[in-house]
């Protein structure tokens, strides 16, 4: 077994995500003063091995350091907690407590969506641990289901969920312009906010955002906007707005869409659409009392957004690329998979502010014990320094990035590397065997599993009751059916007036555009009264009168009259030739008499 710092040994691999490798891992003794939690030996816990190409660059580096405290501090019971962080050599590794259960990603592909009010209450503790995170400073920046994991407890009906919010802080330590040298976000398209694709500043609105998209995904089965590219899912993020199945409630639905609004500053505040949903839920299901009901009727009173939301530096700001248009990532061609890993998008741009690669870490490195495991200092600054490029939505070709700062050589263009970094980096976590040996191997790639695809709706005979009055279980899950209100709705409870729900069709399965060919303008017609057979007419006087006037210049010009020796003018030969071919025809007519 691999020891990583003197402290963890790594056992087996859990799987592989875009940043790293999590494995499972055992305490080797007591960790010192420098991590959150000192642990047993003998204790199990994850660890997520960085990726080699984070580990080797010193900005990720120094970020990692630098957050350190921030990400050992963070702790809620619906986060995940980070108990140390450890650099030893070219090693990055988080430890974390071991979650004993499957990713939400998983969850959702295993069983199905769930029901509006199993939904609601899942959201509304990740809205949680989102409200102590931002209260912290910290905005998570990549929420998905793959970054919720679950720890279940009880089985089958009585099986509640756990949600727990992982990779803190991750997107922070990747999104280093060491990468590529130049800008890029990290995020997943399917999840990424209409600012964070426009490269416009970001918030803690953001991670609302992906909680709206999360709480659509977990009642339908499938997020709102999907696509054959990345470039594509971005444009829909940006210019579309999301339709309400009609598996969804009215006031379940008042929340997703304003969780989604393109505009950050009209979305909730992480506590109140933790407040909202749980009104929500307790107004939808079958024991809803007409009180409840109402109270979740008015969900749009409680969705009050953050005064003052945390902010993520360095976004939006900073940097020479403030004034540069939107980015607008070029396709890979490639089928767009909504679940892949975290992307790393690439925008351009000019880097500066605080935080930037020239900042030095706040404290130097010491060596731990045996020269393995070390301890590093707690510096604590946010910051990212690399400026985001101000947006324009209604540009749609990219603008020709500056060239490389210093004169350096020219290379490819840098999009074309980014989307070669990002499709690299766009893989699905793959779920690898125990089985494998730590010790011998790097994890290998499994053989992919089978995707289902995604499961449309379920048609419910008329007869069944409604899907959301009676939730067995707060997590149990079910399959969509058309929301129905409580019975004991009151008749005069003031309703907004809603078009009548649509009936959710599952998006056609994504298609290759062919580019049109470009036409040309239209010709002015010639004949604007469009007389039938006008333009054949035309064509065949034309070819008479040619034919004519080639005549009369070959009759009258090339010695042809002397070969025939008739000595005659052009017309009066074409007079005798018409007179013998009328004479042709009253002999022929003569015949029939
Ligand atoms: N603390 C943990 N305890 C148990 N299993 C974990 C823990 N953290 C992660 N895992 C497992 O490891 C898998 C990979 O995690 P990771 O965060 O690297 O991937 P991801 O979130 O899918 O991808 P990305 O890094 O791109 O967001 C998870 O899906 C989960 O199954």
């Amino acid at each position: 077994m691999r020891p990583v710092g003197s402290k963890y040994l790594l056992e087996e691999p859990l799987g592989r995500g875009a940043t790293g490798t999590v494995w499972r891992a055992r305490q080797r003794e007591t960790a010192g003063a420098e991590a959150s939690v000192a642990g047993e030996p003998g204790e199990t816990v994850a660890i997520k091995v960085l990726k080699e190409e984070l580990a080797h660059d010193a900005d990720v580096v120094m970020r990692f350091l630098r957050e350190r405290s921030v990400l050992l501090r963070l702790t809620h019971p619906n986060i995940v907690r980070t108990r140390d962080l450890v650099v030893e050599g070219d090693l990055l590794a988080l430890v974390m407590d071991l979650v004993d259960g499957p990713d939400l990603h998983r969850h959702l592909r295993d069983n199905g969506p769930f029901s509006p009010v199993a939904a609601a209450l899942l959201t509304a503790q990740i809205a949680d641990a989102l409200a102590a995170s931002h209260a912290d400073g910290v905005v998570h920046r990549d929420l998905k289901p793959a970054n919720v994991l679950l720890q279940g407890t009880g089985e089958g009906d009585t099986a509640e969920l756990h949600p727990m919010l992982t990779d803190f802080g991750i997107a922070r330590l990747a999104d280093s312009p060491g990468l590529t040298r130049t800008h890029e976000f990290v995020g997943t398209p399917a999840y990424v906010a209409p600012e964070s694709a426009e490269g416009r500043p970001q918030t803690s609105a953001v991670d609302i955002y992906g909680a709206g998209i999360l709480l659509y995904e977990l009642v339908t089965g499938r997020p709102p906007f999907g696509g054959a590219s990345a470039l594509e899912v971005l444009h829909r993020h940006l210019s579309e707005e999301p339709r309400r199945p009609s598996t969804v409630p009215e006031p379940l639905w008042t929340v997703i869409e304003r969780c989604l609004s393109k505009e950050p500053g009209e979305r909730p505040s992480a506590e109140n659409l933790a407040r909202a949903l749980r009104t929500v839920a307790a107004g939808v299901g079958v024991h809803a009392t007409p009180a409840q009901a109402e109270a979740a009727l008015g969900v749009a009173a409680l969705l009050a957004p953050d005064p003052s939301p945390a902010t993520v530096p360095g976004t939006g700001t900073g940097g020479t690329g403030d004034a540069d248009p939107t980015q607008v990532l070029p396709s890979t061609g490639a089928t767009y998979d909504p679940a892949a890993a975290t992307s790393v998008l690439p925008s351009t741009g000019g880097r500066g502010g605080p935080g930037g690669p020239d900042a030095d870490p706040t404290q130097v490195l010491s060596s731990g014990p045996g020269g393995q495991g070390q301890d590093y200092g707690q510096g604590q600054d946010y910051g990212q320094g690399y400026g985001r490029n101000g947006a324009d939505p209604t540009r749609a070709m990219p603008p020709v990035p500056p060239g490389p700062p210093g004169g350096q050589p020219e290379g490819p263009h840098p999009w074309e590397s980014q989307m070669r970094a990002a499709r690299d980096r766009n893989e699905q976590t793959q779920y690898l065997d125990p089985g494998q040996d730590p010790l011998r191997r790097r994890p290998q790639r499994q053989p992919a599993q089978p995707q289902q695809p995604p499961q449309p709706p379920q048609q419910r005979p008329q007869q069944q009751p409604p899907q959301y009055q009676q939730p067995p279980a707060p997590y149990q899950q079910q399959a969509p059916a058309p929301y129905q209100p409580p019975q004991h709705q009151p008749q005069q409870a003031p309703r907004r007036q809603q078009p009548p729900p649509q009936r959710y069709e599952p998006e056609p399965p994504p298609r290759e555009r062919e580019p049109r060919p470009r036409r040309e303008p239209r010709q002015r017609s010639a004949n604007p009264m469009r007389i039938p057979g006008l333009g054949c007419l035309k064509g065949c006087l034309f070819v008479l009168v040619i034919l004519f006037v080639g005549g009369w210049a070959v009759w009258e010009f090339s010695p042809l009259q002397e070969w025939i020796g008739t000595t005659k003018g052009y017309f009066e030969q074409i007079g005798d030739v018409i007179g013998s071919v009328r004479d042709f025809f009253n002999d022929v007519g003569t015949w029939f008499k």
